[in-house]
């Protein structure tokens, strides 16, 4: 399986008397756009970070394009993921290119070749006016914008992003979510989390819905909302296996 391939994952944080993660077990094809879906504190955060090297599971085992997510293949894996966090993971005091030199240079790229990709992204999200402004003077949406570009400058070949377009303005989520589509095109896999049910409809072409730390259901989101009878979109089959109980 050369896409992305979870096995029982359990996982109990230090001091918590529950499991996070109990057993999760899901794959997701190669070149594909995946949704990692579920209500507040299902694990998607923490499956994204075991996936990502960021975070140990207890058990199980995780592949990335054929390979295992273990010490041998760690720095392989980082070069062909990029990580796009729920936070944002720039210096607010930096500017946009400042930054972005920064993180390229971690990934070994230097000199004019990186500042011409730099000014390439920016341009493309919509950026190049603010590119020598510090980041603490950006909108919420621009800084978003940015954290992408941090994430892409060594052409990752699965890019991972957690709530991307969480409390982002329309026209920057529009961007984001062209450019997802744009990225996927060339070749990319993609793997999101998010809240916005119709978005992840209309985006993904697989997606898994956990909760509580297992899997519950994995398919296209037509092809589950079609199996359904009483579900007339990926909300209602959200709901059907998850619940209306509001999770805190
Ligand atoms: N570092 C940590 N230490 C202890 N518990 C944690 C830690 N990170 C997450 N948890 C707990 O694990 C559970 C799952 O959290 P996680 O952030 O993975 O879920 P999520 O599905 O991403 O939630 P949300 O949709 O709210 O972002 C929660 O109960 C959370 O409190």
């Amino acid at each position: 399986m050369s896409g992305i391939t979870v096995n029982e994952l359990y996982k109990t944080y230090k001091g918590s008397a529950e499991p996070t993660l109990k057993g999760l077990t899901f794959q997701f094809e190669k070149g594909k756009i995946a949704g990692l879906l579920g209500p507040n504190g299902a694990g998607k955060t923490t499956t994204i970070s075991i996936l990502c090297g960021i975070v140990k599971s207890d058990t199980g085992e995780v592949f990335i394009h054929g390979l295992k997510q273990d010490a041998a293949h760690r720095e392989a894996i980082k070069r062909l993921i990029g990580i796009v966090p729920q936070q944002i993971a720039l210096y607010p005091q930096l500017s946009a290119v400042e930054n972005l030199t920064y993180f390229g240079n971690l990934y070994g790229f230097k000199g004019k070749a990186l500042q011409q990709k730099i000014m390439y992204y920016l341009e493309l999200f919509g950026l190049e006016a603010s590119a020598h402004k510090e980041i603490h003077k950006y909108s919420g949406g621009m800084k978003r914008r940015a954290n992408i570009i941090a994430a892409i400058l060594h052409d990752p070949q699965l890019l991972v992003l957690d709530e991307p377009t969480a409390g982002v303005d329309v026209q920057s989520r529009s961007m984001i979510l062209q450019f997802l589509r744009d990225y996927n095109r060339q070749g990319a896999s993609i793997l999101y989390t998010s809240h916005l049910l119709e978005e992840a409809q209309s985006l993904c072409e697989e997606v898994v819905i956990m909760d509580a730390g297992k899997m519950i259901v994995h398919g296209h989101p037509l092809t589950l909302i079609r199996e359904h009878a009483t579900c007339n979109n990926l909300e209602d089959v959200f709901l059907h296996f998850t619940g209306h109980a509001v999770r805190d």
